[in-house]
């Protein structure tokens, strides 16, 4: 993804690339080149303590690694506060997804969601991929669960008493299914059920291309959004 991202800067009219970063390399050299904002797609065991370094910089952050939990963000947001106090005013924004059929798909999702006793969702990925399940999938099942419980829906009807290991992982009570493919790149199906109906929504990321219109919308909005934005949807007014 940073390779992608690179090309796509360079090949922006608005955008100049003035420095790229790998694994071992200060931090302090984004400031030194003069970024205003630095995008980090890394992996989820050093994202954090990047975004905490970019905000002591007073650089601006657009964030695509996953392994953000409710801690983490809360820790940012703590930074933020506190960065804001002495004046210096700093957006990050972090985005499960930065497909635009990916962030629709889960706006979709969120807004089928109340009128659906069932719900699951499949997440398909490369299987170079470290860490399950995605990301995209945490978020989607969040939305749903959150919209359940606004609704006043319990959990979706399941009779399972053993084999529980294949019923998929449980993220605030939605079964999340990861499936990992030599072929795919990005791809999620959600899947609503009632008596007699079904609602599936796909969505395929059939290139790392297709991260990166939404990458871009996110760099030229995070400098006049200060604090933390989760989410693409956010910044293009589907919330
Ligand atoms: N939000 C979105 O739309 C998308 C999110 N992702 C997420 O982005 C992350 C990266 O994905 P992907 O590019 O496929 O993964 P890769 O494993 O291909 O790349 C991760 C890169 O991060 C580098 N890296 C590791 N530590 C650091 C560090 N401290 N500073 C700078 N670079 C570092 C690694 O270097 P080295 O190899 O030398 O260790 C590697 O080059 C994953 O969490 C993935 O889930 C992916 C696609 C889209
Ligand atoms: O690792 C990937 O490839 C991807 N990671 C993100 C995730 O975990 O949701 C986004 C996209 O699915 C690609």
């Amino acid at each position: 993804m940073g390779a992608t991202v690179c090309a796509a800067v360079e090949a922006a009219p608005d955008m100049e690339l003035v420095a790229r970063i790998d694994a071992g390399d200060d931090l302090a050299q984004v400031a030194a080149a003069g970024a205003q904002v630095a995008v980090d797609f890394t992996v989820p065991a050093v994202t954090e303590d990047n975004v905490h370094a970019l905000i002591d910089l007073g650089v601006h952050a657009v964030v695509g690694t996953t392994g953000w939990t409710d801690v983490s963000r809360g820790r940012l947001v703590a930074h933020l506060g506190r960065k804001a106090a002495e004046g210096t005013s700093v957006g990050v924004l972090i985005a499960p997804n930065f497909g635009l059929s990916a962030v629709l798909a889960m706006t979709f999702a969120a807004k089928a969601a109340r009128y659906f006793e069932s719900a699951e969702v499949i997440e398909l990925h490369h299987p170079n991929k470290v860490d399950a399940p995605s990301g995209t999938a945490t978020h989607t099942a969040g939305a749903i669960a959150k919209a359940r419980a606004e609704a006043g829906l319990g959990a979706s009807p399941d009779a399972t008493e053993s084999g529980w290991e294949a019923r998929g992982a449980d993220v605030d009570g939605v079964r999340v299914h990861a499936v990992r493919l030599r072929g795919l790149v990005a791809h999620e199906e959600i899947l609503f059920g009632n008596e007699g109906e079904q609602l599936v929504i796909r969505q395929d990321s059939f290139d790392r291309v297709s991260f990166m219109p939404g990458v871009l919308l996110g760099i030229r909005e995070v400098v006049s959004r200060p604090g933390l934005t989760v989410g693409l949807e956010n910044v293009m007014d589907l919330s």
